[in-house]
């Protein structure tokens, strides 16, 4: 076999990692889930250790089971679930469990944040400081589990640390650093005034470093514990969305991207740090150096949909109870569902809303329900298209990336809320891609992270917007957009009643 790179694609539900070879070919693939913990509302954590085991099992798989050579994998690169925060003591050991992207504990010391630096704040990080982010979750550790924070020397975000246990060395790439909300972005550094602000100190913060650069080799123990040889090569990587957009080759402003994993988003590339959504989306370093994108969150978006199978449709097959919503009806029925499930993002940044199904009536069908959530999701990005609408955004094509994008059925709905036109993945493993485009990248394949892309973009299906459903779907976004102030409320009374709670 010739030569490869893998790229490793660290999601909150799995890890999934493709071999791809020099012409862009995916020729294997292996992928191995760990858990997520939810010990209150609000929380959520994963145990880093069980990044590093299922990224090593995947890797072993690779080898064994479909013959990949170790000495003809040239490089290794990243994809990883954003803002999760890994602490580490001064020998580089993890010090409690990773507070993840959807945890939303930490509404008191975005607050705070808020309160102390103000607009300075978004000036700098070009971010509000919200739930997910990394530095409030650093301020909760260090205001609520001081005796953990004082034995902190240092952190990283989720592939950051699992490229450290792979190469021994600590590093943190840019678009990663970018979500902790601890950066100067236009100025492409950590930023002092953060660190001074919340008594952080410098040496706190580890170097960055750019998506295709070298970060090292693997290292003499994880080759021994992997199969791996030590002279493959590894990279930077890329935050999971950054390494999708660079993986479905969302390289012009005319094009975004719609990703459902188990978040969803919405991204648009950006040439320059110049548009101000003043703080309505995210605005971050790309892992393209020098380049930058904004996007879009939905906390639940693929979550949802799993959720509901895991709660009403256990027994049934994921796409078999999926496409079961070609039997209601646009609109389901009349039934309004919001993914509302762990607090929202954009365009309500509210940790402490909680979802909803609006008109349930007697003749409603399970089928509606499964429709009312595949709907609910795709409003739920539609209320992000509408804030780069406003902003005076244009675009004309959507690449839908992620484990959702593998339902025809909810492509089609996708291609009709938005009343644009859709295009899939050859195979939906954008971040995958993204990953592998950053290894060949670094290993000097291609010239640069565009040309890789573009060499290896692998466009499939188009679905373009039907005018009658696309009007039916206007009609009903109208009354969607009502539910969260309509609904805000109750939901905030419901959940301090729960926590309430002996
Ligand atoms: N057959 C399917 N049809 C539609 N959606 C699916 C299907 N299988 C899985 N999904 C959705 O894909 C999501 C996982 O996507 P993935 O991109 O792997 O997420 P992550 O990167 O967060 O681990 C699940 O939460 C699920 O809702
Ligand atoms: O928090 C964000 C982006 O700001 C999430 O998009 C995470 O990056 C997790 O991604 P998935 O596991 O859903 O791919």
């Amino acid at each position: 076999m010739s030569e490869v790179v893998l790229g490793v694609d660290l999601g909150t539900s799995s890890v999934k990692i493709s071999a791809v070879d020099r012409q862009g070919n995916i020729v294997a693939q292996q992928s191995y889930d760990y858990p997520l913990s939810q010990p209150k509302p609000g929380y959520s954590e994963q145990n880093p250790e069980d990044w590093v085991n299922g990224t090593t099992v995947a890797i072993v798989r690779l080898i064994l089971d479909d013959g990949i050579k170790p000495e003809d994998i040239a490089g290794i690169s990243y994809s990883g679930q954003m803002h999760g925060l890994v602490l580490l003591d001064d020998n580089n050991q993890v010090l409690r469990p990773a507070i993840l992207w959807n945890d939303t504990r930490t509404t008191p010391q975005t607050k705070e944040i808020a309160e102390k630096m103000g607009q300075e704040f978004i000036d700098i990080t070009r971010n509000k400081a919200l739930e997910g982010f990394t530095l409030p979750k650093i301020l909760w550790v260090k205001e609520n589990e001081p005796e953990i924070f004082s034995q902190a020397s240092s952190f990283v975000t989720p592939k950051d640390y699992v490229r450290y246990r792979m190469t021994g060395k600590l590093a943190m790439e840019i678009s990663d650093a970018a979500g902790t909300v601890a950066m100067d972005v236009a100025n492409r550094t950590w930023s002092k005034e953060v660190q001074e602000a919340f008594g952080l100190k410098p040496e706190f913060f580890p170097e960055i470093i750019e998506g295709p650069e070298f970060a090292g080799t693997i290292s003499p123990k994880y080759a021994a514990f992997s199969g791996l040889t030590t002279e493959t090569k590894v990279f930077g990587g890329a935050a999971d969305n950054a390494a999708g957009a660079i993986g479905s080759a969302i390289l012009q402003p005319n094009m975004v991207m719609s990703s459902i994993g188990t978040s969803g988003v919405v991204l648009k590339y950006e040439d320059n740090a110049d548009a101000d959504y003043k703080g309505k989306v995210h605005f971050f370093n790309h892992a393209i150096p020098g380049k930058f994108y904004s996007m879009g969150v939905t906390l639940a978006a693929g979550y949802a949909l799993s959720w509901f199978k895991k709660t009403f449709a256990a027994d049934e097959d994921f796409t078999a109870m999926v496409e079961s919503a070609g039997k209601s009806t646009v609109g389901a029925n009349g039934l309004l569902f919001t993914p509302y499930l762990v607090g929202e993002r954009t365009p309500y940044a509210d940790g402490d809303i909680r979802a909803s199904w609006t008109g349930i009536d007697g003749t409603h069908k399970k089928s509606d329900f499964v429709r009312s959530v595949l709907e609910g999701i795709i409003f739920s990005f539609k209320d992000i298209f509408d804030i780069y609408e406003e902003a005076g955004t244009d675009f004309d094509t959507v690449v839908a990336i992620g484990g959702g994008a593998k339902s025809p059925l909810w492509l089609q709905i996708q291609a009709d809320i938005f009343n644009k036109k859709v295009v899939s993945l050859k195979n939906e493993q954008g971040p995958g891609m993204g990953a592998a485009i950053l290894a060949a990248t670094g290993l000097g394949w291609f010239d640069s992270v565009q040309d890789a892309a573009a060499a290896w973009n692998s466009f499939d299906k188009e679905y373009l917007p039907d005018a009658d459903r696309a009007a039916r779907y206007a009609e009903i976004h109208a009354i969607y957009k009502q539910v969260y102030g309509a609904t805000a409320e109750i939901s905030h009374e419901l959940l301090a009643f729960r926590r309430s709670a002996k």
